[in-house]
């Protein structure tokens, strides 16, 4: 395992019903379709031969169709669900191996949910709710108060501490749900959904507002989400789910531009490339470059990761000159012209 993992699934399978060791049997020699399992066994496949790491700091998106297994997914993650067959890691630990007063610890202190509608306890105030894991932990009473002002501020809700959840927006309280979550510091986020409920607007507010938080506390976060433009914007990395299966893990860049398959390619179709596509994944290396003299290519250099294919437009609708792209320790390594920039723009590579 990579030292930075946080999360290992491996080889992990679900198969739901009364027959599923059975079926499990089956599939692993026969290698059983979704529909055929469900015919022969009346089990149905909640997710098939999942594997992946997560490096801390990440925020993992899982996106996929409802019905594609993300929830099934991330419950095995906290051990919600038992698998029926593969391996769980948790900051290197077997969850599959802890005992029951093992497992509530690791919930408690490492793990934090927070899902689509966060279910507030309605008789309590907003700073009760978010101090509530601290409370089942036994911590006092000035420590909770402290604590659950800190989470708070972190979610732009100070001075809504003595309200009900009722008194709020449907993103403050998502907001509440997040700072309750925050609260326990967990070294793992579990996020099912946490906006999906919002409008648009209030939901690129919290994005952005968790993605700051998010870089600010260094947590390691898997969020499941529907919705593509969301996984592309707050995601370090996506994994693709389609009946139960992983289809592709890439970081937006690479799901964009490299699609694995059908499913993927009609997912990214609407997706604008502009901020996503980089300099280096569309230049013409420069030992492929049929350059005339180097002393033609005027344009300053720009740096093959950061420049994304908006800029580039820039540059080059104010120079008929190419745009030489360089490394990160500043070597030459690329050039992008412009029937090059058109062809990364159209999603071809150089
Ligand atoms: N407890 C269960 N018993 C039987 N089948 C289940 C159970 N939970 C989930 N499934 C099935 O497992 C598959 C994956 O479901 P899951 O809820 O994980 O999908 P999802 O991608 O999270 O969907 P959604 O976006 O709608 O929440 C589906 O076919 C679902 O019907």
């Amino acid at each position: 395992m990579n030292d930075d993992a946080v999360i290992r699934l491996d080889g992990v399978w679900k198969v739901f019903g009364e027959r599923a060791e059975e079926a499990m049997e089956a599939i692993q020699q026969r290698n059983l379709s979704k529909a055929e399992v469900l015919g022969e066994f009346g089990c149905v496949i909640g997710i098939a031969d999942c594997s992946f790491e997560v490096q801390k700091g990440e925020i993992f998106c899982v996106m996929g169709l409802s019905g594609s297994g993300k929830s099934t997914m991330v419950r095995h993650i906290n051990r919600l669900i038992e698998p029926t067959a593969g391996d769980i890691q948790v900051l290197g630990r077997d969850v599959l191996a802890l005992n029951a007063e093992e497992l509530r610890e690791m919930r408690a202190v490492n793990l934090g949910m927070v899902f689509q509608h966060m279910a507030l306890l309605p008789h309590r105030t907003v700073r009760d709710n978010v101090a509530f894991p601290l409370q089942i932990r036994g911590e006092s009473k000035s420590r909770r108060w402290e604590v659950s002002q800190r989470c708070l501020e972190r979610v732009d809700l100070q001075g809504y501490e003595d309200r009900f959840p009722r008194e709020l927006s449907g993103g403050m309280q998502q907001r509440v749900g997040l700072a309750r979550a925050l609260a326990s510091d967990p070294d793992v986020l579990l996020m099912d959904e946490p906006f999906s409920a919002l409008d648009p607007l209030i939901r690129r507010q919290l994005q952005d507002q968790f993605m700051a938080l998010s870089a600010e506390l260094g947590k390691t976060t898997v969020f499941i989400t529907h919705d593509l433009d969301e996984a592309i914007r707050i995601g370090t990395r996506i994994a693709i789910m389609k009946d139960g299966r992983i289809v592709q893990i890439g970081t937006p860049e690479e799901i964009v531009t490299e699609p694995a398959d059908d499913y993927v390619r009609d997912f990214v179709e609407g997706i604008s490339k502009l901020k996503l596509v980089f300099a280096h994944s569309i230049m013409v290396p420069l030992a492929e470059y049929q350059a005339k003299d180097w002393e033609d290519l005027a344009v300053s250099p720009r740096a093959a990761h950061s420049t994304d294919l908006d800029t580039l437009i820039d540059i080059s609708t104010a120079t008929e000159q190419p745009i030489v792209i360089t490394s990160d320790d500043g070597m030459d390594v690329g050039v992008i012209d412009k029937p090059t920039l058109l062809k990364g723009i159209q999603g071809g590579k150089a």
